[in-house]
């Protein structure tokens, strides 16, 4: 695999699977001393379509929310109740702060992270895997064979983190205890986001929880090494995520966005917070009322950015029964937007696509 010109970008398997046979990721290929994006990581000219700054202009700021007084009172909490429905109607994402997940624990996941990621290279391959039962693996690029035109500058692990987190000699020591400490407080911010969810529903506060939003939890978890031409790739291409929803740790280096009426408006990192994202399940089961919104991740000279995405799906058992629009929310106004399917086909359907821009709900829409 040598270095590519700027005439060899596309689609060119035999490269793919070169970089695959590596099994030491982008990582390996800055390790190398890369000073060029090859070919396979060319992404077609779209950083064109300009950063929007959200710093002058108000009415795109994603909200940053307090947990702080949920627990306090009724009208408080029905307060945050509001906030969190008027984002995830408008944004489909939002940041929250106070959510009680010491900075502590935060910091030390994201060193978790990179350390497993700055293991040595020899280390590292024994971990490397493309098969998606594994209660832990890592590879660069879960789509590396889908049809996407180009390849994301982005390595990433996959921790099963509930209902079983993996056996402690799955997981490497050095993000080993993190992990699973990590887990018990998403699970409880996870929880408490549904209950909130369901509320700004006007469905039971269990309700969304009791019909299985999370039934099983995984992190990915990203590693973005600095890129030597960052305008030539990218770290994500845009996408919206294949779950009900996740909860995202980043750290402060940025590139995080969302498509908001064809424009892209910066997450900008917040220190302490979690930025939180409805996902296509939940859009799906909520009939249109919550909404995921396409992101993306720009890939930067600056780096490695680190990040950590927790979501939240289906049980594996739940995964092969249908899932569509809640009935409580539907009435003679409001008819199912989409057909019932279920997590699993849908999955294989996000899977094989690859993040290749196009929508993953559309095949499902009336
Ligand atoms: O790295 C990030 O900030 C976002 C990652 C992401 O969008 C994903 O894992 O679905
Ligand atoms: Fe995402």
């Amino acid at each position: 695999m040598g270095t590519a010109s700027e005439s060899d970008f596309g689609y060119v398997l035999s490269e793919r699977k070169a970089f695959d046979e590596t099994k030491a990721g982008v990582k390996g290929l800055v390790d190398a001393g890369y000073k060029n994006v090859p070919g396979i990581f060319r992404h077609p000219p779209q950083k064109s379509e300009k950063k929007v700054s959200n710093l002058t202009d108000t009415s795109h700021v994603i909200p940053v929310i307090d947990l702080a007084d949920i627990h306090k009172d009724a009208s408080k909490r029905q307060g945050l109740v509001g906030i969190v429905k008027e984002a995830s109607q408008t944004w489909g994402f939002f940041q929250v702060i106070n959510h009680d997940i010491p900075v502590s624990v935060l910091e030390e996941m994201q060193n978790g992270v990179k350390r497993f990621h700055e293991l040595d290279a020899e280390h590292k391959r024994e971990f490397y895997s493309r098969d998606r039962t594994k209660p832990f693996f890592y590879n660069s690029n879960f789509d590396l064979y889908g049809s996407q035109p180009a390849l994301n500058w982005r390595d990433t692990f996959k921790c099963l983190l509930y209902p079983d987190v993996p056996k402690p000699e799955e997981i490497p020591a050095v993000c080993r205890d993190i992990l699973l400490d990590y887990s018990k407080y998403i699970m409880k911010l996870g929880i408490l986001l549904l209950e909130l969810f369901s509320e700004a529903l006007d469905l039971s506060s269990n309700y969304l929880k009791d019909i299985g939003c999370a039934g099983r939890v995984f992190g990915l978890c990203h590693y973005y090494p600095a890129c030597p031409e960052p305008d030539l790739t990218m770290g994500t291409t845009m996408h919206s995520d294949n779950d009900f929803f996740t909860i995202l740790l980043q750290d402060h280096i940025g590139g995080l966005q969302i498509r908001c009426n064809d424009k892209w408006i910066d997450i900008n990192p917040v220190p302490g917070a979690l930025v939180v994202n409805i996902g296509d399940f939940l859009q799906l089961i909520t009939n249109d009322r919550l909404k995921s919104a396409e992101h993306r991740v720009l890939s930067n000279d600056v780096g490695p950015r680190i990040s950590v995405a927790c979501f939240f799906s289906p049980s594996v058992e739940a995964s092969s029964k249908p899932f569509g629009p809640i009935k409580e929310l539907l009435n003679e106004d409001n008819p199912p937007k989409y057909r019932e399917t279920t997590f699993a086909e849908y999955e294989a359907f996000f899977v094989a696509k690859g993040l290749d821009g196009t929508s993953a709900l559309a095949p499902y829409k009336i």
